[in-house]
């Protein structure tokens, strides 16, 4: 567990990154920093390694003050990932996931063998081992920073904008694989972040930040939703946010109808494993036989956007039934097979039977949510980063 006891830092030239923050970051658990650039994310994070010191307060590890100890050895038993991975060049992959083992003094056989069994837990191939960073796409060293932070299996992980130097795809990829790792290592994880929809997925805690590190809000991501503390941590979570919310509730339990009758004048076409491969319009099965194929060709669709009713969200489950020509969802099992349509009212249903997932706005939220930035706002704008993603939630 980490404690910020009124920590804060004052640089020589005046300037205050943070002002005296008290924040508990659970043990086992991800806490996640957000805010806007410059509001003191970076400068709280490394007060905890020493990387920064403190000019007031304290930050103290499982009740140690840090600053007690000996900053080499406190950061030996922490594993620290930054933007672009930060790995030494001049070092082959697995040298580098070795890097804290080698320091701990681990003989040159056992740190390697430690550092060939992170490479298979963060995704990478065994021969990825032999290469040097810059023969890496900025994903893979990504997850050989990711390795290299967990080798000597600190305790704790700090994390600074990891994945915020890759494209879309590969940084959903990376959350999805720290998600995975998380569930298994349950590591104290403090990661800082200023994309919202990164800290919606990944936060057990989300901790919302205005200028000099002062707290705006510090609750689980559910509650941050659907009930931010007052406008101005709401125009930062931005306008979908009960979007967002519905990114965090399953979408089991949608009533389902057969997918083997057209529905609203579609059909959807299956391969023989049972996989959708489009939807038929009407005019198409009229036309089957008597037109020319570019007749067929207008009236199919051959993207079907699908949800897994076990595993994805109700936010997936709508954004299928959205894209649906028929309106409906498309639901498959783990293997892509197709169970069954829900119709967009069923998945309407579904959002009632969640109950209410945003208690009524004050007004004043509302009018910053309806005619944007609120007036008086130092320091916090809605997320110019944040966008809705694949919608997988967690
Ligand atoms: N060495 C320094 N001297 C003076 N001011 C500094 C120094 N380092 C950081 N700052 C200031 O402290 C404030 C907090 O910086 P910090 O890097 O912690 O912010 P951040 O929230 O991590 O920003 P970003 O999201 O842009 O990375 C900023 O105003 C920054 O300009």
């Amino acid at each position: 567990m980490i404690r910020f006891d009124g920590a804060g830092k004052r640089h020589p030239d005046g300037t205050i990154a943070v002002a005296g923050l008290d924040l508990t970051v659970p043990a086992g658990q991800t806490t996640v920093l957000v805010g806007p650039s410059g509001c003191g994310k970076t400068t709280i994070l490394r007060m905890v390694n020493r990387m920064v010191e403190p000019t007031s307060g304290r930050v103290l590890l499982d009740g140690t003050d840090v600053a007690q100890l000996e900053a080499a050895k406190l950061r030996r038993g922490i594993g620290y990932v930054i933007q672009q991975a930060g790995l030494f060049p001049h070092r082959r992959v697995l040298d580098n996931i070795a890097t804290v083992p080698y320091l701990l003094g681990w003989d040159r056989k056992r740190a390697r063998a430690r550092a060939m069994e992170l490479l298979e837990l963060v995704g990478l191939a065994p021969e990825t081992a032999k290469r040097y960073p810059f023969q890496l796409s900025g994903g893979q060293q990504q997850r050989v920073g990711v390795a290299r932070a967990l080798a000597a299996d600190p305790p704790l992980l700090l994390m600074d904008e990891p994945f915020s130097a890759v494209d879309p795809v590969v940084r959903a990829g990376l959350q999805e694989e720290l998600l995975r790792l998380q569930g298994e290592l349950n590591k104290t994880v403090l990661f800082v972040t200023h994309d919202i929809e990164e800290a919606v997925r990944l936060g057990d805690q989300i901790v919302v930040l205005r200028e000099h590190g002062e707290i705006g809000q510090v609750a689980d991501p559910a509650t941050l939703l659907s009930a931010p503390a007052d406008e101005l941590v709401a125009a930062f979570l931005g306008r979908d946010r009960g979007l967002r919310g519905l990114g965090l509730r399953p979408a089991a339990g949608i009533a389902l109808v057969p997918h083997t009758l057209p529905f609203e004048g579609w059909t959807l076409s299956v391969d023989a494993d049972g996989r959708p491969t489009g939807w038929r319009g009407p005019d198409a099965a009229a036309a089957t036989g008597t037109t020319a194929d570019t007749a067929a060709d207008t009236e199919t669709i051959r993207q079907v956007a699908v949800y897994r009713p076990g595993t994805d969200t109700l936010r997936t489950a709508l954004d299928s039934a959205v894209l649906s020509p028929a309106r409906a969802a498309v639901a498959v099992d783990a293997a892509g097979r197709v169970v069954g349509l829900a119709p967009r009212a069923a998945v309407l249903d579904a959002l009632d039977a969640a109950g209410p997932q945003a208690p009524a706005l004050t007004d004043g939220i509302s009018e910053v949510n309806g005619a944007g930035a609120p007036t008086g706002a130092p320091g916090i704008a809605a997320d110019p980063a944040g966008n809705s993603g694949a919608g997988h939630g967690r």
